[in-house]
């Protein structure tokens, strides 16, 4: 097979750091980091560009790439003709409008005849209009957060994610008009070569996701308990149960998913559990 999957990745941002892991999490090797814009895998068909965040879903609607990762916000709010294959659970935030702390923030109709800042004019507008409120949006690029305590507007519309880049601009946060995390895009039609590609590495990807999900648990148990504690640790088909050297006692393996973590360990030791042991798995193929 020729075919060589062309992948968009933002050059430098909050989306960076982990795409580059999550490649390399999936075995494939790319230079990065060394001012380079394209670099070709060594060991995968595929070959990077490092772009600005807001130009990848451009590039993968017009075909120069296949596939990108990007923000779900810029995703919608770019509003091209591009498929969300997978997402991928980092870079998560939320939208949100915020206001300067001492307003009497009374409900969204409060901004009715204001000016709102944001870098998101269509997510915004969307908002504003299924809410019914006529407001005037300012389109700004960055810095978002400063237009109230300049003049420029009476309130923003921007990305929070912990919350501090408005509380050290004196805003709070009234309404949260969309949630997003990184997302894999592609174009719509791809031939069967690069679908098998996506494929692929779409396997690879739901892999590291799952062992990131999961964890390895080891423990032991007395035998008259064993029914109640391998009912709470189905693993991926059932548990592992193996005689201890210590008569009347076995020791259990299975798999845990990290959502459901501490209520079953509560239950498992309330259950008679001992020696419990924790361990990350590194992948998990099902
Ligand atoms: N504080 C944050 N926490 C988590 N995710 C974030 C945060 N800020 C932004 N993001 C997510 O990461 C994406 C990229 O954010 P970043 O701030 O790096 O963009 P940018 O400044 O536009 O970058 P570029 O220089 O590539 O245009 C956003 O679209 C959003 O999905
Ligand atoms: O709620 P917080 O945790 O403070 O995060 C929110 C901030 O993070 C992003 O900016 P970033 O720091 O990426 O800088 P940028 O404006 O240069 O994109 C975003 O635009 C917000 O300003
Ligand atoms: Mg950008």
């Amino acid at each position: 097979m020729s075919s060589v999957l062309r992948i968009a990745l933002q050059k430098s941002g909050r989306l960076s750091e982990d795409s580059y892991q999550l490649f390399k999490e999936c075995g494939i090797r790319f230079d990065y980091g060394t001012g380079k814009l394209k670099s070709v895998s060594s060991n995968f068909p595929a070959e990077f560009l490092f772009l600005r965040d807001d130009d990848i879903p451009g590039y993968v609607e017009d075909g120069v790439a296949d596939l990108g990762i990007v923000g779900e916000n810029v995703a919608v709010e770019m509003g091209r003709q591009v498929q969300t294959i997978h997402k991928l659970g980092f870079s998560k935030c939320r939208l949100s409008i915020a206001v300067p702390r001492a307003t009497d923030w009374t409900g969204i109709q409060h901004l009715e005849g204001r000016n709102i800042a944001t870098s998101y004019p269509n997510l915004l507008g969307n908002y504003l209009k299924e809410q019914g409120v006529r407001a005037e949006i300012h389109e700004i690029s960055g810095s978002v957060e400063i237009a109230p305590s300049i003049g420029l507007a009476e309130a923003v519309c921007d990305i929070v994610s912990s919350g501090s880049t408005l509380l050290s601009n004196g805003l709070k946060e009234v309404e949260t008009i969309f949630r997003s995390e990184a997302i894999l895009i592609a174009r719509p039609e791809l031939d069967a070569d690069k679908q098998t590609l996506i494929d692929k590495l779409l396997f690879r990807i739901k892999s590291v996701q799952a062992a990131k999900n999961n964890k390895y648990i080891v423990l032991n148990a007395p035998n008259d308990s064993l029914d109640k504690i391998t009912a709470l640790l189905p693993g991926m088909k059932s548990p592992t149960v193996t005689p201890l050297a210590t008569e009347g006692w076995s020791s259990v393996h299975s798999v845990l998913n990290e959502n459901e973590f501490w209520e079953n360990i509560e239950a498992i030791r309330a259950a008679g559990a001992e020696g419990i042991l924790v361990i990350p798995i590194e992948k998990m193929i099902y």
